[in-house]
């Protein structure tokens, strides 16, 4: 604990000394330096807005009569340049009577000392100032870690905890964006689900441990397999995946869904208990449009939804489009072989 009197240490301030007598400046200049402030001085209103643009200071000390225009001028001319910001003016002026006050105050100023101003009261309301300062600071300091806390959150309320791939709100706010931009543009969205196969099977014999592991492993292929940097994957709840692919026609999303199974293909993760493969296998559904101003998010899902359930009829491990009235298995019959991956 100090004792009683002891100043505490403040910081300094960078002080813009505004006044056309160069006499009266040298003399606060003095004192104000055996302070330990920094001062920039200026002689003229339009001196002092110029330096007040450059330095940006702590404070102005602003005298009122000068040539040209005078200190209120000055004083409502920083306050409108100040967006948001507010640097304390001190008024330093010969001119003692009330309405004289009330102007500065009027036209931007915190506090009006009469000339000549004792070293003693100064200090005393530099002091002030420096402690509106600090707090001012801290203000600062405070805000800048809520903002920072903020994005966290919103990061975080946008991820899956799991897999560390975008969750169902990050999926639908990304899906409303690019509707809206391919509709813009004109140019083709592709919407993607999909879906493991067996995957209660697979949980109920490995556990749910192996179950979350596994969902982890196929969120990293799928990130993998999204080349492009506006490709999209997401986990839509539970066992399901979402992709948005902009800029991906029909043909494009076919290819792109025949490398994803000729990947897991590769992979082969082993799967127990599923009637169709020994390695895990997905079933999707795939839409894609040129969205008109009708398109909706609801209405793109729905669609890539229907799609999945007719890949699930299907006999699952295939990816169903009804705009190409095809599965990926039938594309494979045309004789193409499906690449390894989209390189
Ligand atoms: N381990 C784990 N399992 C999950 C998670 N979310 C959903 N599941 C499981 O995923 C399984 C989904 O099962 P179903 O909806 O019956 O579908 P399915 O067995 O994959 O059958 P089909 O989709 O018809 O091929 C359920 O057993 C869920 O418990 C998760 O975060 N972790």
């Amino acid at each position: 604990m100090l004792p009683p009197n002891t100043p505490i240490a403040l910081p300094p301030l960078r002080i813009l000394l505004v006044d056309d007598q160069e006499a009266t400046r040298q003399v606060l200049v003095a004192q104000l330096h055996a302070a330990g402030h920094a001062v920039e001085q200026a002689d003229s209103a339009e001196s002092a807005l110029t330096l007040f643009r450059q330095h940006a200071p702590d404070l102005v000390l602003l005298d009122v009569e000068m040539p040209g225009h005078d200190g209120y001028w000055v004083a409502s001319q920083l306050r409108a340049s100040e967006a948001g910001g507010w640097t304390p003016i001190i008024f330093l002026s010969s001119l003692d009577q009330d309405h004289n006050l009330w102007q500065a105050i009027e036209s931007g100023g915190d506090d009006y000392l009469v000339k000549p101003v004792s070293g003693t009261v100064l200090q005393a309301k530099l002091r002030a100032m420096q402690r509106l300062r600090r707090m001012q600071n801290r203000l600062i300091e405070l805000s800048d870690e809520l903002r920072v806390a903020n994005e966290q959150l919103t990061r975080i309320s946008h991820e899956d905890a799991l897999t560390g791939l975008p969750n169902r709100r990050g999926f639908d706010l990304r899906l409303q964006q690019e509707i809206l931009s391919a509709q813009r543009d004109q140019t083709p969205l592709t919407l993607v689900l999909c879906d493991i196969d067996f995957f209660k099977g697979y949980n109920d014999t490995l556990g749910h441990v192996e179950g979350d592991a596994c969902l982890q492993q196929l969120g990293q292929l799928l990130r993998s397999l999204c080349r492009r940097p506006r490709d999209y994957p997401a986990r839509y709840g539970g066992e399901e995946f979402a992709l948005i692919l902009p800029g991906t026609p029909r043909s494009g999303a076919m290819t792109f869904a025949r490398a994803l199974l000729r990947t897991l293909e590769l992979k082969a993760i082993p799967h127990p208990c599923s009637s169709i493969a020994k390695h895990l296998t997905l079933s999707g559904g795939i839409t894609t449009c040129v969205p008109d101003k009708t398109s909706s998010a609801e209405g793109l899902l729905r669609r890539a939804d229907e799609a999945l359930y007719a890949a699930k009829s299907r006999g699952r491990n295939c990816f169903f489009s009804f705009e190409m009235q095809m599965d990926t298995r039938e594309q494979r019959g045309n004789g193409r072989l499906p690449p390894a991956s989209l390189a």
